[in-house]
């Protein structure tokens, strides 16, 4: 096991009678992407709730299984312990504080920085790196963030996240809603955030985005594991093709249809794509 990997090992979890995850497994090496694929209700915001420690907010619990990353075990915190411990999830549908400027958006995000990093010069110099990512939550910091649009909201959501200094991000649906060219803009950021040294837990309905930016996928139906492995694996598997990138079986195709919109980035999304040493880590 590396140092900041993340460990999900039989997790079961309900609410109430409703069961919605049952023994499910998955691993996030550190420096990977891992994506959670499956459909409506397959349970994947749960299993992200469970990591967060957020279950409980919304009447879940663990029925059982163990959750741990970088060897410490997540299942027993608070959720702003899990946060202090270097994971932090961007939830689904973006949740940004409408009424509040950008500006402060982010600083709430650098109130539960990992380790207590929350001195201000530390604060600055990530929102700087933050700014760099996103350009646009500089240029519209005194502007409250109810008034961005749907992709910039995301993207503050993103950024918020990335305050706290986390090692592992876990997003959920981060492309729901936006239109084809700021869900690749989306879709880079991911790869950028992940470039920088920090992990991720991607859960996304546009499978083929995911497997690109992935190096190893889960597939949940009804709460289950049903595939897991490789993402170049699992895009090439029948089954994943016909159920999740819409492709009718024996029909050639490209999944890179409508998403490499980006002017020279060849391979964008390459699965292969590794932490560049001349970035600086969100980690460091
Ligand atoms: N707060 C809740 N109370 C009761 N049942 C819930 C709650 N949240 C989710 N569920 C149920 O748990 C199961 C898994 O839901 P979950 O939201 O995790 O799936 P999902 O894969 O994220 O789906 P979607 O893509 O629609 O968001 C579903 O049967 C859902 O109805």
């Amino acid at each position: 096991m590396t140092a900041a990997s993340l460990e999900v090992r039989e997790v079961s979890v309900g609410y109430g009678p409703v069961r919605a995850l049952h023994r499910v497994s998955v691993d996030v090496p550190e420096g990977a992407v891992v994506a959670v694929l499956g459909g409506n209700g397959a349970g994947k915001t749960t299993l992200l709730r469970a990591i967060s420690r957020t279950l409980r907010f919304h009447g879940g619990t663990i029925g059982a299984g163990t959750i741990a990353f970088a060897g410490q075990r997540l299942d027993g915190l608070t959720p702003d312990r899990v946060v202090a411990a270097g994971v932090v999830q961007v939830p689904e549908g973006r949740q940004v504080f409408a009424r509040m400027t950008v500006a402060d958006n982010l600083r709430v995000g650098a109130l539960g920085a990992r380790g207590g990093h929350g001195g201000r010069r530390a604060a600055a110099e990530t929102r700087d790196r933050v700014h760099e990512l996103f350009p646009v939550l500089a240029k519209r910091a005194r502007q409250r963030a109810g008034l961005l649009s749907g992709g910039e909201q995301q993207m503050l959501a993103m950024g918020r996240a990335l305050m706290a200094r986390p090692r592992l991000l876990l997003l959920d649906e981060p492309s729901l809603g936006l239109a084809p060219l700021m869900a690749d803009r989306i879709a880079e950021t991911v790869r950028e955030i992940n470039a920088r040294g920090t992990s991720v837990l991607l859960v996304e309905q546009n499978a083929a985005i995911a497997l690109r930016l992935a190096s190893s996928a889960v597939v949940l139906e009804v709460g289950e594991v049903a595939l897991a492995g490789p993402a170049d694996e699992l895009a090439a598997s029948d089954e994943v093709r016909r159920r999740y990138l819409g492709v009718a079986d024996g029909t050639d195709t490209d999944t890179d249809t409508g998403t490499d919109t980006d002017a020279g980035a060849a391979e964008p999304f390459a699965a292969t794509a590794r932490p560049r040493p001349v970035l600086r880590r969100w980690s460091a």
